[in-house]
């Protein structure tokens, strides 16, 4: 059986993600793109609160009786997750840094050390089944009431199901990461180079293949996913990360960004789990 520290492995995942530079609109070491309440500390202060969470999605995945159902896996989960969100908060000061990761990574930890304790092997087909076992049903139940919640106390994901029928980041999780599993892993593993490149294009490349429910509550209208995706065509033209135009391009996309106040969270949030993928795959 593999020994893997799997909270380790999502430490690094999250601390690798805020490192990236030049992210357009997310905060790293040396923007904090459209954040005025959070910079590169906030994130690791956020990261480092959420090792006993992870560590508890460790254990629950070990201790679960495989008799049961792998919903009633998430269903503890979640529980732990929610209280993780409070802890995150707590060393944030109230500023929201990882809830889509709490939610994300949460789920891939308790997933793949499900998988080890069930002596399977962590390839990223059985991890995405694992995940769409654990969440069967999760967009139905947690859409099924929104008609009767007061407008005021919709989230971002919820108006936008409503307004569009975006899944958002639960039709995401529920289909078993499919951008992470067979887009942005994938792609990572053929990428060369320096680190910090090669996990910048492969951010590119997620958000060009992504819903962002923070890119679209943020711009009003689904209509920036066309236009986002025309700027990551440009930037890969120009060469990417691989050539000074496509490293200035990066730049120009965050100074855009700033200005029209955009960010790409969810995208910063799949590529924290195509890092950790990678990471217990050994293909980082
Ligand atoms: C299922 C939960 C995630 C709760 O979902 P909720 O409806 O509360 O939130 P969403 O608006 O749906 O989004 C959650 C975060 O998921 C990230 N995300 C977005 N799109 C995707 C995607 N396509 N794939 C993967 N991940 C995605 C994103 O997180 C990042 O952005 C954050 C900032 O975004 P946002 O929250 O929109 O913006 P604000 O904080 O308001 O500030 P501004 O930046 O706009 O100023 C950033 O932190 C990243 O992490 C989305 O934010 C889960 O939380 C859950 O299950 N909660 C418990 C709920 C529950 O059980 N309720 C009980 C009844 S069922
Ligand atoms: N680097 C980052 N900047 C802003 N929001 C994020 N959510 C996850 N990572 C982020």
């Amino acid at each position: 059986m593999q020994t893997i520290d799997f909270v380790q492995a999502a430490e690094r995942a999250l601390l690798y993600e805020v490192t990236v530079n030049p992210k357009p609109g997310l905060v790293d070491p040396s923007s904090n793109g459209a954040h005025s309440d959070m910079d590169v500390y906030t994130f690791i202060d956020s990261a480092v609160s959420l090792q006993p969470y992870l560590s508890t999605a460790v254990t629950l995945a070990e201790q679960f009786n495989g008799n049961r159902s792998l919903t009633a896996l998430f269903e503890e989960l979640r529980q732990a997750g929610i209280d993780a969100e409070k802890d995150m908060f707590n060393a944030t000061k109230g500023v929201n840094t990882h809830k889509g990761a709490v939610f994300s990574l949460g789920i891939l930890v308790c997933a793949t050390a499900y998988l080890i304790a069930q002596a399977q092997p962590i390839t990223s087909e059985n991890v995405s089944q694992t995940v769409q076992a654990m969440l069967q049903g999760l967009s139905e139940h947690d859409f099924a009431r929104l008609t009767q919640k007061p407008e005021k106390t919709l989230t971002a994901g919820e108006r936008q199901f409503l307004k569009y029928g975006a899944t958002g980041i639960r039709g995401q999780a529920e289909a078993g990461f499919p951008v992470v599993m067979g887009i942005a892993l994938p792609y990572l593993a053929s990428t060369t180079g320096d680190m910090n490149g090669r996990l910048l294009d492969t951010l590119m490349m997620i958000s060009r293949e992504t819903e962002d429910s923070n890119l679209i509550k943020r711009a009003g209208t689904m209509d920036i996913l066309p236009w986002w995706q025309g700027q990551v065509d440009a930037y890969f033209t120009m060469g990417g990360s691989k050539t000074e135009e496509g490293l200035n391009y990066a730049k120009t996309l965050d100074n855009i960004c700033i200005e029209k106040n955009l960010s790409l969270g969810g995208s910063a949030d799949l590529l924290i789990l195509t890092v950790y993928m990678a990471i217990v795959t050994d293909v980082l």
